[in-house]
């Protein structure tokens, strides 16, 4: 079998010594991890991630076979062994400590009788696998992981364009209704969250972004926990929404990454919503990330000012699908009762065409009609307002929750 195992190769002799000289440093400082270090498929989305993916156990052998590039894994692994920090995050960063973790976890499956793979993992993990990598690998391939992973949303027979979050299942029957809570701090927000849980809402969407400091992860984590027990079951999503697509603050890549990363590690929201133009290597770490944590991603894109053509929707929404979002969520601004129309209809469209459910809505008053159809549109989930609205056209989800009812009723009848 033809692994091309050329791809590692050639990528090997541009950086290798880079990377062992970094390490040998003590600290990861540039970006080679998924050709020195590689992983098992289906756990990165990115292209390059997919590019440098190890197909099955047979690839994994064959490449510790291969002479340069066997020798080059295990001499790195030994000098992981030698750094002075036990941490994986302070030698590797974030997220590529998981990486490492799956790749030392393939390679120790792959040859046991190597026993470095091993030792960094009792270093750095205290002896424990990557449970996603052994999942995949006790499938009898990895390819048979990426087609029931990936591979099954492209064969849209077998989906349903159903997620579920908790108890919820969204991408059936009425549009579940979910209501932002802003505040800029901790007591606002859980008075935000009392109000709106008052109103018996599908999902409550935490905006991080309306939040004073949000370098202060322990307020980020009490945060949470007040609000995970105000919620009991009820879906928890925490969005950070960038200045760019209408949010309160701009941030950098690193402090995006960081926060979802202490926001995923608390386990208590259940879903994250990433942008799908943030910094695209962000944003491909955030859902690899989300998923090793069992959580769901909402990726999504805001255009403010207009509403592109319909081509241009359904293609959003389909990249969103392909980078391994769970959901696809488009807001756009209407200029016309027509472009309201065309968002119906590029909604209808993805509906049909993707495997994972769809969120649109048409914003401001033009648009509210937008937030009222996902029945009949195929959009799963509407946002709702109890109190102040995150966006323009924002409906109270009393008045909300009786409209989706009434279309439901007349529609099935
Ligand atoms: O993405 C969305 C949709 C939204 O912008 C709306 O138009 O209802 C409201 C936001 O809070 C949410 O994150």
């Amino acid at each position: 079998m033809d692994y091309n195992l050329e791809r590692f190769r050639s990528a090997q002799q541009n950086y290798y010594q880079t990377a062992l000289q970094e390490i040998k440093a003590g600290q990861k400082r540039s970006h080679w991890m998924w050709f020195i270090f590689p992983q098992i498929a289906g756990l990165g989305y990115s292209e390059t991630a997919r590019y440098y993916a190890i197909r099955d156990m047979d690839e994994a052998k064959a490449y510790m076979e291969d002479d340069m590039l066997g020798q080059n894994l295990v001499e790195i692994s030994e000098a992981l062994l030698e750094t002075e920090s036990s941490d994986a995050q302070e030698v590797m960063g974030w997220p590529d400590n998981l990486k490492l973790k799956s790749s030392m976890t393939l390679f120790a499956l792959a040859k046991p009788e190597c026993e470095v793979f091993q030792k960094v993992l009792d270093k750095f993990f205290h002896g424990e696998p990557d449970q996603k990598t052994v999942e995949i690998l006790h499938d009898s391939s990895a390819i048979v992981y990426e087609q029931k992973v990936i591979g099954k949303r492209k064969d849209s027979s077998a989906m349903s364009n159903t997620v579920k979050i908790r108890n919820l299942i969204l991408g059936e029957g009425i549009p579940k209704i979910c209501v932002p809570v802003m505040g800029k701090e901790r007591r606002k927000i859980a008075c935000s969250a009392r109000n709106a849980m008052e109103q018996g809402p599908d999902m409550i969407e935490w905006r991080v972004d309306y939040l004073d400091n949000i370098e202060d992860t322990e307020n980020i984590c009490d945060i949470l926990r007040e609000l995970r027990s105000c919620l009991g079951d009820t879906p928890l999503l925490a969005t950070f929404r960038t200045k760019q697509e209408g949010g309160e603050k701009e941030i950098s890549p690193e402090a995006y990454a960081h926060m979802y990363h202490v926001i995923l590690k608390s386990n208590l929201a259940d879903a994250i919503d990433a942008e799908l133009y943030f910094d695209s290597e962000t944003v491909s770490a955030l859902i690899e990330t989300a998923h090793r944590y069992g959580k769901k991603v909402i990726l999504s894109s805001h255009d403010f000012q207009k509403t592109p053509p319909r081509e241009e929707l359904v293609n959003r929404l389909e990249k969103m699908q392909e980078l391994g979002g769970d959901i696809a969520k488009v807001a756009v601004m209407p200029q016309s009762s027509a472009d309201v129309l065309m968002l119906l209809a590029a909604t209808e469209e993805a509906r049909r065409k993707l495997q994972i459910p769809v969120i649109t809505m048409s914003m401001g008053a033009t648009g509210a009609v937008s937030r009222m159809l996902g029945e009949i549109s195929g959009s799963a989930l509407t946002f709702g307002m109890a109190g102040q609205a995150s966006a323009p056209g924002q409906i109270p989800v009393e008045d909300l929750r009786g409209i989706l009812q009434k279309i439901h009723f007349y529609s099935t009848k």
